[in-house]
């Protein structure tokens, strides 16, 4: 048994402000923690977090795990891109630490398997591999990765840029790999999450359509007269 059991079959909830949006009035781990709370409370199995201070506030807030990661930048490696932010994020306590798996230069110039070894040197946290091909994906349980995510599809030059999310990459994952494969990405209704459980998934992230009301207002906006007239 590992913390990943207490994700099986449920809901993930993403509570992170915009990532391009400095002025977010959500950025506040304060917030971050209620808005976690409700998600707890409305049924999610886990949290992902953004950030050392967001990761504390909602581990103390929450008890259901937590999924830590940090982003630093914004071009190539930008999830948990250094050992260093994994570990970090590990010792605010972060139960599984999100990091970027995919075949770009890291900026510390560490490989993926290294980042997985300095986590298990500094506590008994987990790795989640977010990557964004099937050959990434592959190469992260290699390196040592507890469970894989599809976090990165869409998001890189050798993904799909697609509006939803991608099913056909998380149903090629699910078949090949003997980790637990979790959707993350672009999910935003009941039937896309009903599709990831149908293929296999092990748990399903939600993002924006539930934990930002910026994302979400910025979305319906345009459908009204006074956007459009
Ligand atoms: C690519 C990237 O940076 N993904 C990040 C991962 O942590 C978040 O910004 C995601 O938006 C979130 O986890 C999932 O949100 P949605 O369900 O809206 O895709």
């Amino acid at each position: 048994m590992t913390i990943l059991d207490d994700l099986r079959g449920g809901l993930v909830i993403s509570c992170q402000p915009l990532p391009d949006e400095p002025d977010d009035p959500m950025r506040d781990p304060y917030v971050q923690a209620r808005v976690a709370a409700a998600a707890v409370r409305g049924g999610a199995v886990a949290i992902r977090a953004n950030g050392l201070a967001d990761i504390a506030a909602i581990r103390a807030t929450v008890d259901v795990p937590v999924i830590g990661l940090v982003k630093a930048g914004s071009d190539g490696v930008f999830i948990t891109p250094t050992a260093t932010h994994a570990v970090d994020a590990a010792l605010a306590g972060a139960h599984i630490v999100a990091v970027d798996a995919t075949d770009r230069p890291r900026p510390d110039g560490r490989s993926f398997a290294d980042t997985v070894q300095a986590v298990r040197e500094c506590s008994r946290a987990l790795v989640l591999a977010d990557i964004s091909t099937e050959q990434e994906a592959v190469a992260a349980v290699e390196a040592g990765a507890d469970a894989v995510a599809t976090t990165l599809s869409g998001y890189t030059p050798d993904s799909p840029a697609t509006d939803g999310p991608d099913l056909d990459l998380l149903a090629r994952l699910t078949k090949l790999l003997s980790v637990p494969v979790i959707a993350e990405g672009r999910y935003r209704d009941t039937e896309q999450i009903g599709e990831a459980f149908a293929a296999g998934a092990h748990a399903v992230v939600m993002g924006n359509a539930v934990t930002s009301p910026l994302w979400i207002t910025r979305r319906l906006v345009p459908a009204t007269p006074r956007a459009t007239g």
